[in-house]
């Protein structure tokens, strides 16, 4: 029997424990911060907040006890927000071991450091003279159809492959299939940067600009995100693959897409404050991965134009429509 704690209820966290959950192999523990959203999905089987429709199978515990949830955990995955790891992992880490296989599912950059989420992991757990193997599971997966039992395929990257080979076999399932990989950084920066990209579809669909601009834009895309991602040492091949190419059309396309959502409606017109107020708590990577990937982008000194007038849209500094003329606009480039 593998134990496997899920750190946050979001809706992925939970999609992961329905889905880890339904093996009989498992015995997974779901942890959320709060005791009165535990005692309500305790009570409803239901997360009625982030995944409402899904019920939670009864071999799920739930918990909002740090001790209970990892305490003999063999595999820990946290899925909080970027903005909100560290904190997670401070408060964690009293009751993690050095044997524990942590696996990161968020998608982010950190703010300020510009730290990968892996590496905002290890960083944290430094200070307790904690060292365990750490990787990220990535790719195109929207919560709900995973918890639907829609097949999805995943990327699971360790630099140590053994650790990605257990997870791909304690995860996998008829639904869902998972490839190793051991470029950290290339799977850790698609899965982030390919929600800049989804804003900016969005925009394009909220403006009603056409399938060839929303076309041309993926295609271009894909080259600006992977230029960043093998300029900070990831692999041109990765992001081709899964958590680059994979995510990247899904979110740009996908009617579930929370990014290609704030686009959408900032195409419209809407005034971002009021976008993410309407989100009511869903996050929404791609807002603070755009000016975190721009800074990132220049100290490597690498041109990401698409990223450029996502960041200028959000910070209102150019109406949506501007945004894409300048890009159009933009002297004459070989491919
Ligand atoms: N929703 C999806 O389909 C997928 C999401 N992801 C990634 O998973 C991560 C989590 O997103 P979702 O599960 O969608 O979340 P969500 O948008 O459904 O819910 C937000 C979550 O943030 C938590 N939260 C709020 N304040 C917090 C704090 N101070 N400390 C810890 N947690 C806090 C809430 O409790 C809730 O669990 C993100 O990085 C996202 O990009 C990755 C793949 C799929
Ligand atoms: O990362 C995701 C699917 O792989 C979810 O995308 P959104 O956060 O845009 O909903």
């Amino acid at each position: 029997m593998s134990r496997i704690a899920i750190l946050g209820s979001g809706a992925w966290g939970t999609a992961l424990a329905v889905h880890l959950s339904q093996r009989s192999d498992h015995n997974v523990v779901l942890w959320t911060r709060s005791p009165a959203a535990a005692a309500e999905m305790r009570q409803q089987r239901e997360n009625l907040r982030h995944l409402p429709g899904f019920a939670l199978p009864a071999a799920l515990t739930i918990t909002s006890e740090a001790i209970e949830a990892v305490a003999d955990a063999e595999i820990v995955v946290s899925v909080v927000p970027s903005e909100h790891l560290r904190a997670t992992y401070t408060h964690f880490a009293p009751w993690l071991r050095k044997e524990q296989i942590l696996v990161s599912a968020t998608k982010g950059i950190e703010d300020g450091t510009l730290l990968r989420m892996t590496e905002v992991i290890r960083q944290t757990l430094a200070s307790s003279a904690l060292n365990p193997p750490c990787g990220v599971l990535s790719g195109p997966s929207f919560a709900q159809e995973v918890a639907a039992g829609s097949p999805t395929a995943l990327t699971i990257a360790f630099v140590e492959n053994a650790f990605a080979a257990k997870i791909q076999r304690e995860f996998s399932s008829a639904t869902l299939r998972l490839y190793t990989n051991e470029d950290l950084v290339g799977v850790e920066l698609g899965g982030a940067l390919k929600n800049v990209i989804a804003i900016a579809s969005g925009v394009v669909t909220g403006l009603i600009l056409g399938h060839n601009a929303a076309a041309a834009l993926i295609t271009r895309g894909i080259a600006e995100i992977t230029r960043l991602a093998v300029a900070c040492g990831g692999r041109r091949t990765t992001l081709a693959g899964l958590s680059g190419l994979g995510d990247l059309v899904l979110t740009c396309t996908g009617s579930l897409s929370r990014n290609r959502l704030v686009g959408m409606e900032l195409g419209k017109g809407r005034a971002l404050e009021e976008i993410l107020t309407g989100l009511d708590g869903k996050v929404a990577e791609g807002v603070r991965t755009t000016f975190a990937a721009l800074d990132l982008a220049n100290s490597h000194g690498i041109e990401m134009p698409i990223t450029e007038q996502v960041a200028a849209i959000l910070s209102g500094r150019r109406s949506p429509l501007d945004a894409m003329r300048e890009l159009m606009a933009r002297p004459g480039k070989d491919e």
